[in-house]
Parts: structure tokens; C-alpha cells; sequence
């Protein structure tokens, strides 16, 4: 049966790639910072021009179709998930790396319809590296398969998360409670590439077994979320059960045995969430 949105994936493969050139022209040049709900939240120009490229260059084919894109939301437009073909949009996920020419950043672009991901397509445009994910049809990376670790023993396991940009005392207390309970498992080690949607194509590639996060939107997760699941993982509330995209809230694994292992250790808090909040 012929595939109803290949179109559709093949048009975000194409704007993925050239909103990555239009990111690695911005880091050649001075890029001015400017700050959202706190000090630490940054956007820069290039964010929003290269979500209103994405946005133009979908409604030039799909007219149609609804947006729930961060610069968007952030300038005040709703984020509501409908059943309607929507395209889930991080023009630049790892701004602060971006900022700082830390080499990891990533063009996030999810589809669902009846508020089911039928396609990801992340695009780490620094290494080149062209993440896809098609429902029933698989991850790849550069049209190579992915399929998450084999490994069961959450000794021998790698984890990713990340710190967040919220400051607050009680938030960043948690945080560290679970970071030091993950790596006093032990486990082999705790990473964060600066970006959500890299860290979920990590575990979709096998390099690390788990990646969670608290506080994360739907945009960080959309896509990286059928990567997992297509190279064979799992994706959990961090206090289990199944993951709400609109909660803030992520645990992705390569098997539900590591992630109910994982679960035991993780603080949690429940950050207002995305289609709860007025704007950013
Ligand atoms: O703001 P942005 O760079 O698109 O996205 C952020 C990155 O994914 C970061 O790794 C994660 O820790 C934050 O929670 C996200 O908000
Ligand atoms: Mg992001
Ligand atoms: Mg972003």
C-alpha cells in the first residue's frame, strides 16, 4: 500500500537539510542572544528565522496542516496537539550549544496525526548525521538501521540526561538527587549532548542504553520519541506508565527492564505542562 504522508517525510528530510545549512552559516558569523522565560532560556535570530522557513516551506505544500513550533509558541501562539496532521517543530534544539559553537545541534521535526507520531526526522547538522523514523517502518541514520543496545545489566549501562534551564533551587536539588542515585547504580557513566532530540537518536543508535529528562517540551521529544521506539525501545513516564509528550517529562530506553530499573532512581517533578502553559 502506498505510504499517505511520504511526501510529507521526504519534504522534512529536504527542509531539515537546508535549515542546517542556514544553522552552520549562522555560526560563522556573530550570533546575538536574546533570553525567553529566564536568564538561561536562550533564542537567537536564527531559531525563528529557520522556524518560519520550516512553517513557509510546509504550507506551501500542505496547506492545511496545524504547527506546534517552540519560537511560535513561544511568541504566544497555542500548543495544542489535535487530531489533524501537525508538524512538531525545534528549529535549533541545543540553542545554548548553538551560542556557544558547542558542536552538537539538531533540527527537530515530528509529524502526528490523531495525535499518533507518524514520522521524525532530526537532523544533526554539525555531523551531518540525518536521523528518520517512520511508524511500522523503522529508524535509520543516514539510511543505516538503527536498533537500540542489547544491553540488560544497568552496570554496564551508559545514561544521558541533561540539567535543564530552570534555576530554581528545589528543581536543580532534584536534579542532582537523581544524578547521583543513576551514577551510584552504578553505571558506567552519565552524558547530555546539550540536545534532547540527540540524546533520544542515542539511544536509538545503541550508544547509550537511556536517556530521561523533566522539563523537556513537546518539541525536544517529538521526533527523537519514533526513533526510539522504531529501533526497538521504549518510552516511559519517569514515574512510569506511558509517556505523555505534553507532560515535560521523558524516560527512553532500550528495554522496559532498564527503564523500570532507571525509574527507581529518578526524582520527580511535574513542570506546568506544554498544553497547559499560556505561553513561554
Ligand atoms: O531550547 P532548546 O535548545 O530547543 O532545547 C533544549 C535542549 O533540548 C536541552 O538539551 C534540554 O535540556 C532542554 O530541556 C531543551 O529545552
Ligand atoms: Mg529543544
Ligand atoms: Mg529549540
Amino acid at each position: 500500500m502506498a505510504d499517505a504522508w511520504k511526501e510529507a517525510m521526504e519534504l522534512a528530510e529536504k527542509t531539515a537539510r537546508r535549515a542546517g545549512e542556514v544553522v552552520c552559516a549562522a555560526l560563522q558569523v556573530e550570533r546575538s542572544v536574546m533570553t525567553k522565560s529566564c536568564s538561561v532560556d536562550l533564542v537567537t535570530q536564527t531559531d525563528q528565522q529557520v522556524e518560519q522557513l520550516i512553517i513557509q516551506s510546509v504550507r506551501d505544500k500542505f496547506p492545511m496542516h496545524r504547527f506546534i513550533g517552540e519560537e511560535s509558541v513561544a511568541a504566544g501562539e497555542p500548543c495544542v496537539l489535535s487530531d489533524e496532521p501537525t508538524w512538531i517543530i525545534d528549529p535549533i534544539d541545543g540553542t545554548t550549544n548553538f551560542v556557544h559553537a558547542f558542536p552538537f545541534v539538531a533540527i527537530s521535526i515530528g509529524f502526528s496525526v490523531n495525535k499518533q507520531m507518524e514520522f521524525g526526522v532530526v537532523f544533526s547538522c554539525l555531523e551531518d548525521k540525518m536521523y528518520t523514523a517512520r511508524r511500522g517502518g523503522g529508524a535509520f541514520c543516514n539510511g543505516e538501521r538503527l536498533q537500540v543496545s542489547s544491553q540488560e545489566d544497568i552496570q554496564q549501562a551508559m545514561v544521558c540526561t541533561e540539567f535543564g534551564s530552570s534555576r530554581d533551587p528545589e528543581v536543580v536539588e532534584k536534579i542532582f538527587c537523581s544524578l547521583r542515585a543513576v551514577l551510584s547504580i552504578p553505571t558506567h557513566g552519565v552524558r547530555g549532548a546539550g540536545t534532547a532530540a540527540i540524546n533520544m537518536c542515542l539511544v536509538a543508535s545503541g550508544c547509550v542504553e537511556a536517556y530521561y529528562e523533566i522539563g523537556i517540551h513537546v518539541w525536544d521529544i517529538a521526533a527523537g520519541a519514533l526513533l526510539v521506539t522504531e529501533a526497538g525501545g521504549v518510552l516511559m513516564d519517569v514515574q512510569g506508565g506511558p509517556v505523555d509528550l505534553m507532560s515535560r517529562r521523558v524516560l527512553a530506553a532500550n528495554s522496559p527492564a532498564l527503564a523500570e530499573r532507571l525509574l527507581q532512581e529518578i526524582h520527580s517533578f511535574c513542570p506546568i505542562r506544554d498544553d497547559a502553559a499560556p505561553s513561554l
